[in-house]
């Protein structure tokens, strides 16, 4: 069985939420069931890039990750588009023989019986300003699928006073998820350079709405990967 993928890359940093700094090789997997308006992976998202994904199998992605990691075993991170209309469960089985732990980014929409196997999920429901809506039924069976993972966390993007309200009722509604929030990157081009002044002064934005509210549950991050390197690719 073949799957769609869109590029492999690492090993790099993982730049975001509760693994923030640990080596990772990452595994983009290409579709999504989303179409977030600001979404800073169209590449593995949209159908028109679809001729630049690779049809590979579990045995080929390993062979890759081996190859990129020189064998010595980390953290493999399977994000996309979305993983999980796929099946990454075989992926996560030869890689573990291995001694590779997995983490998948995923947006919760959909439920995999492989959510099981993974060291960490993280669920990043979309809020107001991507234009989607959460199907809180879906986002708890993904929950519910997730019961064997050693970690499992809630990461959301900031836009907007919205999008801030909007993660209040979400972790409202999840108390005990640990939270994690980031502000939402405007500029995903990855031929412009980012500016830095600018996403500063959304993260102290954000740092300050979060400590001025009181609101002392969630984790704020800024994309230490847009940081470093800004929008560039395989990063
Ligand atoms: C590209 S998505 C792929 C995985 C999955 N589809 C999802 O959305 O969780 C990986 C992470 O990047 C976040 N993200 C995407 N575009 C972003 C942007 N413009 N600014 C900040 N975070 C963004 C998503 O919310 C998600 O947490
Ligand atoms: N370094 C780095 N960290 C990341 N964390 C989540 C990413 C993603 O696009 O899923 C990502 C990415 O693309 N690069
Ligand atoms: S769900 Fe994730 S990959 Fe899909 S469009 Fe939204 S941010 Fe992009
Ligand atoms: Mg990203």
């Amino acid at each position: 069985m073949k799957l769609r993928i869109s590029e492999i890359f690492g090993p790099t940093i993982q730049g975001e939420g509760a693994l923030i700094g640990k080596p990772t090789v990452f595994v983009r997997a290409g579709g999504c069931d989303y179409r977030c308006a600001w979404c800073d992976s169209m590449h593995a998202v949209d159908s028109a890039f679809r001729h630049d994904w690779a049809e590979m199998s579990a045995e080929d992605i390993m062979a890759e990750v081996r190859r990129l990691s020189s064998g010595r075993p980390l953290t493999v991170s399977i994000s996309g588009g979305n993983p999980a209309i796929q099946d990454f469960g075989l992926l996560i089985e030869l890689g573990k023989q291995e001694g590779y732990d997995f983490a998948c980014e995923t947006q919760g929409s959909v439920a995999q019986p492989w959510f099981a196997e993974l060291e960490t999920l993280v669920l990043s429901p979309k809020p107001p300003s991507s234009g989607e809506e959460t199907d809180w039924r879906k986002f708890d069976r993904c929950l519910e699928n997730a019961k064997g993972c050693n970690l499992v966390v809630m990461k959301i993007v900031i836009f907007d006073e919205t999008d801030y309200a909007w993660a209040k009722a979400a972790e409202e509604r999840y108390p005990n998820l640990p939270l994690y929030l980031q502000p939402g990157n405007p500029e995903v081009d990855p031929d412009q350079p980012v500016d830095l002044q600018a996403a500063i002064d959304r993260l102290l934005w954000l740092i300050e709405k979060v400590t001025g509210d009181g609101w002392f549950a969630p984790h704020v991050l800024p994309q230490l990967h847009m940081l470093v390197w800004g929008n560039k690719r395989g990063v």
